[in-house]
């Protein structure tokens, strides 16, 4: 099928039409002209036809009646003109013509070669002008007329002898080899306009682009889902009627490329890339490109679900949290209640108390259940490595910088929990940028210029006195509002006694059956010894001690000295012990000596190290109680650092070597 119509106004045009088409099968040609031709060349378009070729008055005629195909205009030429005027000679002697302006401009070298002056007149495309034009020439004495059909008519029509002014085998030859290329140059464009609008349709990425003063060029079917608007119906709308929270128009002003913008579409919030289009430094339009930041998010949580597989989950639930006293019922009801919501919690309560596992109980029972949960430790790291912990880091940030970067813990977090454990001790310099991340709920890998989203509940836990740290100056008084939003205090196990002896009997039933050991029960004695005994480390000492305990019974009853040998409790009497349970008294005698002043002389193998640490020991137990907890003041009493206090302590939780002793006798 022919891609080019040759539109010819007379028969003798077709004639060469012919010619010059030779047996070349792209070109039809149809014998028509003014009215007649518009309506044949309307449905041309839907016949498949790209491009239509036809000459003067009827050429004007097909361009304004508003077809979407080019038109491509037989150009009159000097030699047309040059045969029509040798004609006319024969005919009058003043020659007048009629044409449009660049016809008339174009006569001038014409004249100089005939020597000889055309009456001429410059005319509209229009039949009223060109009669008009006739008239003149025939007042200015022209008595033969050249001029396109049109033109020739009117002059017959009004007395006067015409020449019609016809088109050449080289004017069609042109016109023809322009509208080839005209063919050509559009075929390329539509493969072009194909490609992308499947890339613009196909991509999961919503696109709008814009012109330069801010009107709708390019809709997608992502804009056009989210946003309620049909491409017909925004396309050369301004963006801000269609769009207007999509802020891309003002880049038509700064030209400053965005990146990573949130805004909303309809009322989607999407995140989006703003790129303004500048063709010689000036900004010709912008381009925005989308994407719906929830499915971005659910893309990342996938991504991240899998970082869970690796450990990223909270395993307590508050099924899991022992002990029915009151003031652990009420420290899980309050928690049970922050669950449902939202807000940041700071846990606060001494060491071992459990606020991890209330931290993971809270996740667990929150709305963000599936969604990672993610702990760091504030203080077990140095201030660069707990900032690159924090927000992660790019490809060469810094030396040593892992290959391909490292997600920070909050990227980690995304969607799910973040648990900051020790937050008191965060240095003043990340506690700004903690901060800054918090409020604005965006992080930035370190040596990136990324700005990414992040959606993280936020639990912090310290076992510091975070408003004494705030009145010392080494914790910001911002932070701490920001992170004191719900509370909950964790009771020590010393303030919940009722509970040591259920959680006790849950970690060694543990212990002893991972050893297929039997169960044990505890005499009323050992009982009393757990009940008794100060646990500064709180439960996480009570399971340190039921381990220990594990190993060293064989299950069955377990008596005191059992109990107080896996506590590292030195029995001083040296055989008060040895009576097993016959003594319960005993313990209160390690705790509190009778006499108060007395103390008895530590048992064990007898080297001078042992017996100092026990008493050393029993001593920090001791003025610990007598200090009501306050680690500060026992510190103060004993005559050393809170650190030297804490690291003591530490040490007193660890597991005792447990050397082949022998059990005393019965
Ligand atoms: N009520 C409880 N019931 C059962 N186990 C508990 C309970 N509370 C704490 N635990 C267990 O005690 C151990 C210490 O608890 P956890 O790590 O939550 O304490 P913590 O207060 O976060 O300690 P730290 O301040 O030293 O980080 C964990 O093994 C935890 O599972």
């Amino acid at each position: 099928m022919a891609d080019i119509l040759f539109i010819c106004p007379y028969p003798e045009l077709a004639e060469i039409g012919l010619k010059v088409i030779g047996a070349d099968e792209d070109v039809d040609i149809r014998v028509t002209r003014m009215d007649d031709a518009v309506e044949q060349v309307q449905t041309a378009e839907r016949q498949g036809y790209q491009v239509i070729v036809s000459r003067g008055l009827t050429a004007s005629k097909i361009k304004e009646s508003g077809i979407e195909l080019p038109v491509v205009d037989i150009r009159i030429g000097g030699y047309d003109i040059l045969r029509a005027y040798k004609e006319a000679k024969k005919i009058g002697s003043r020659v007048g013509i009629v044409d449009v302006e660049d016809v008339i401009v174009g006569l001038s070298s014409l004249e100089k070669i005939i020597e000889d002056k055309l009456i001429k007149y410059t005319c509209q495309n229009d039949l009223d002008d060109i009669a008009h034009g006739i008239g003149l020439l025939r007042q200015r004495g022209a008595d033969v007329v050249i001029g396109k059909i049109a033109m020739a008519r009117e002059a017959r029509a009004q007395g006067l002898d015409a020449v019609v002014i016809t088109s050449g085998f080289e004017a069609v030859r042109t016109a023809l080899l322009e509208a080839r290329r005209v063919n050509q140059v559009r075929k390329q464009e539509k493969r072009k306009a194909e490609q992308l609008k499947a890339i613009f349709n196909f991509t999961y990425d919503g696109i709008i682009a814009l012109d330069r003063e801010g009107r709708i060029t390019v809709f997608n079917r992502v804009a056009q889902e989210l946003s309620g608007w049909t491409a017909e119906q925004a396309i050369n709308r301004d963006v801000t009627e269609v769009i207007p929270d999509a802020g891309c128009h003002l880049l038509l002003k700064s030209g400053r490329p965005e990146l990573g913008a949130v805004f909303e579409i309809g009322s989607v919030k999407v995140v989006g890339n703003r790129i303004p289009i500048i063709v010689d430094r000036k900004i010709e339009g912008v381009v925005t490109t989308f994407q719906r930041l929830d499915s971005l998010q659910k893309i990342e949580s996938k991504v991240r679900r899998k970082l869970s597989d690796k450990g990223l989950v909270a395993r307590h639930r508050f099924a899991d949290i022992i002990g029915t006293s009151p003031a652990l019922v009420e420290a899980v009801g309050l928690a049970m209640e922050y669950a449902a919501i939202d807000s940041t919690v700071l846990i606060y309560g001494r060491t071992g108390t459990g606020k991890e596992i209330f931290a993971q109980a809270i996740h667990n029972a929150s709305r963000r259940h599936n969604e990672p949960f993610v702990a760091i430790n504030c203080a077990a790291l140095p201030e660069s490595i707990l900032e690159s912990e924090l927000f992660g880091y790019v490809e060469g940030a810094f030396t040593g910088a892992r290959k391909g970067g490292k997600a920070g813990v909050f990227e980690m977090a995304h969607g799910g929990t973040l648990l900051l454990d020790e937050v008191g001790e965060m240095p003043p310099m990340l506690q700004s940028r903690f901060l800054r991340a918090i409020e604005q709920r965006e992080v930035m890998r370190l040596g990136d210029s990324r700005i990414l989203p992040i959606n993280v509940r936020l639990i912090a836990a310290t076992h510091r006195n975070l408003r004494e740290l705030v009145a010392a100056g080494r914790f910001r008084e911002d932070l701490y509002y920001r992170l004191n939003v719900l509370s909950l205090p964790i009771p020590t196990l010393s303030q919940r006694r009722d509970d040591i002896l259920a959680i006790a009997d849950h970690f060694l039933q543990e212990f002893l059956a991972v050893q297929h050991k039997p169960p044990g029960f505890f005499s009323p004695g050992a009982q009393e010894v757990l009940i008794g005994y100060d646990w500064p480390g709180n439960i996480r000492q009570l399971r340190n001690a039921m381990e220990r305990l594990s190993v060293l019974t064989p299950g069955g009853l377990i008596h005191t000295r059992e109990v107080r040998k896996a506590l590292q409790i030195q029995d001083f009497s040296g055989g008060a012990s040895a009576a097993g349970d016959a003594s319960p008294d005993a313990v209160h005698s390690v705790n509190t000596p009778p006499d108060g002043h007395h103390t008895r002389l530590p048992a064990g193998d007898g080297s001078l190290d042992q017996g100092m640490n026990a008493f050393e020991g029993q001593l920090i137990h001791q003025v610990l109680r007598e200090c009501r907890g306050s680690k500060s003041e026992a510190a103060r009493r004993l005559g050393i650092s809170r650190t030297t206090l804490w690291r003591k302590l530490q040490q007193l939780e660890e597991p005792a070597p447990i050397r082949g002793q022998r059990r005393p006798g019965p």
